[in-house]
This record gives structure tokens, C-alpha cells and sequence, in this order.
């Protein structure tokens, strides 16, 4: 048997140019274990994810705020005190970033995704001056967070309502978000593509970056299941 997968989208199973990779759709549909698609994005990238491959929607959206598995979604963070930063910072002249629709944040809903290139330093500052508020930087957007809510902590209510033990999981990703899930699910790989503090959690960094890696993660744990 395959294990059940715990997934990172961006940077994962991306191409360099942020396009999901055409091999997601060969090889995810047929895997013979749930998937987990955990993901810093707005819930309903995930869920959109799963519907088209035809999987069950499982999944963790905003770095662990929303939790989807079996019909039951939990919340958890709070989006207030997240916003309160980001109107601060914008009343420095900071900018949100993603444009006047942003996509990003309109179902965002435990969370604020600033883009990669606003003022990193001046979010940091005003981040720090308020308690339980922290900034994560996926590489794709900084996000302004409650402290305590991981894409790990997620996992294991995930796990939980599917029955399954959170260490049979095998998580894949690329950057800081990923590190709570890689300490919640047994194995972990990071793809040659991850940041530091991914590298640093994971079990093992694979050779191959982008879906290469998570490629090379999935044809070796199918060989194993063999
Ligand atoms: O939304 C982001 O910033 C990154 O998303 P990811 O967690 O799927 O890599
Ligand atoms: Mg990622």
C-alpha cells in the first residue's frame, strides 16, 4: 500500500513559473491513498485542486486556519488582529500588493497574504509590535498569521477525521510553511527548490527541485509499496 500524502501545492507541485505541473494530473488521481493538498493559499484553491482530479476534497488551506476533511471545516486564527497589522503597515505606506481585485485575500479568511514584493522590513516592524501576529514568508507571498496555527497542527485534525495515525502521513514541500507539517507526518521531503528552514525540517532534501522532486518522492514510495 501507498501512504497517504500530505501535499504542499506551491513551489511542490508547481513549475518554476507558478503553474501547476502537468504530471499532478497524471499521478495524483490514481493514487491508491488519501491526499492532503496543504497549501498557504484561500480555501478555495485546494478544494478546486481535488475537484478537478476527481480526489476527495482533504484539505488545509491558509497555513493550517482552515481545515477541510470529511464535510467538517475548522477555523481556527484570527483575522483581525492579522488585518489590524496590515492596516498598520499600509498606514506607513506599506502595500498589500496583489492589485485592485486581490484574488488573494477575498476568500481569505483567518489570514492576510501580502505580496513578495511589499517592504518585507517595514510588515516585519509593524508585525513585531503586536502579540500573537507573526509574518511567514512562503517565497510566494509573507503572510500575517496568528501565532499557533500551523499547516501541522491542521494535519493532525485532518488525520484525525479520517481516521488515519498523522505519522503514516509522507509530507512534501518547499519552504517555512511546510516545517510543522514535516514534524507532524512521519517521513518528509523537501524538493531542491526549498528554503532553508524546510531543508533544515525535512527527513531528506531530494536531488530534484519543483515536481521533479516530488516526482522522484512518489515513483520511490510507489517502488517501496511494490
Ligand atoms: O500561498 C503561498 O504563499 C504558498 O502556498 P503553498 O503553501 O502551497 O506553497
Ligand atoms: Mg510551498
Amino acid at each position: 500500500m501507498v501512504p497517504p500524502l500530505a501535499l504542499d501545492i506551491d513551489g511542490t507541485l508547481t513549475t518554476p513559473d507558478h503553474r501547476i505541473d502537468p504530471r499532478v494530473f497524471e499521478l495524483l488521481p490514481a493514487w491508491d491513498a488519501p491526499v492532503v493538498f496543504a497549501t498557504g493559499k484561500a480555501f478555495p484553491y485546494p478544494v478546486a485542486l481535488a475537484h478537478f482530479l476527481g480526489r476527495e476534497e482533504t484539505v488545509i488551506a491558509e497555513n493550517g486556519g482552515v481545515a477541510y476533511a470529511d464535510g467538517e471545516t475548522t477555523v481556527v486564527g484570527d483575522p483581525d488582529a492579522a488585518w489590524a497589522v496590515v492596516e498598520a503597515f499600509r498606514e506607513r505606506g506599506g502595500e498589500i500588493g496583489w492589485g485592485d481585485g486581490d484574488t488573494v485575500n477575498r476568500w481569505r479568511e483567518t489570514e492576510v497574504a501580502v505580496s513578495p514584493d511589499a517592504d518585507e522590513a517595514l510588515l516585519r516592524e509593524v508585525a513585531a509590535a503586536v502579540d500573537d501576529v507573526e509574518v511567514v514568508d512562503t517565497g510566494y507571498a509573507y503572510h500575517v498569521k496568528s501565532t499557533g496555527v500551523s499547516k501541522g497542527r491542521a494535519l493532525g485534525v485532518v488525520a484525525d477525521a479520517l481516521d488515519i495515525d498523522p505519522a503514516a502521513f509522507v509530507a512534501v514541500g518547499d519552504s517555512e510553511n511546510d516545517v510543522s507539517t514535516f514534524e507532524v507526518a512521519g517521513e518528509s521531503y523537501a524538493v531542491a527548490n526549498a528554503d532553508d528552514a524546510a531543508r533544515e525540517a525535512a527527513d531528506e532534501v531530494v536531488g530534484e527541485g519543483f515536481m521533479d522532486g516530488t516526482v522522484s518522492v512518489l515513483e520511490r514510495l510507489r517502488e517501496r509499496a511494490e
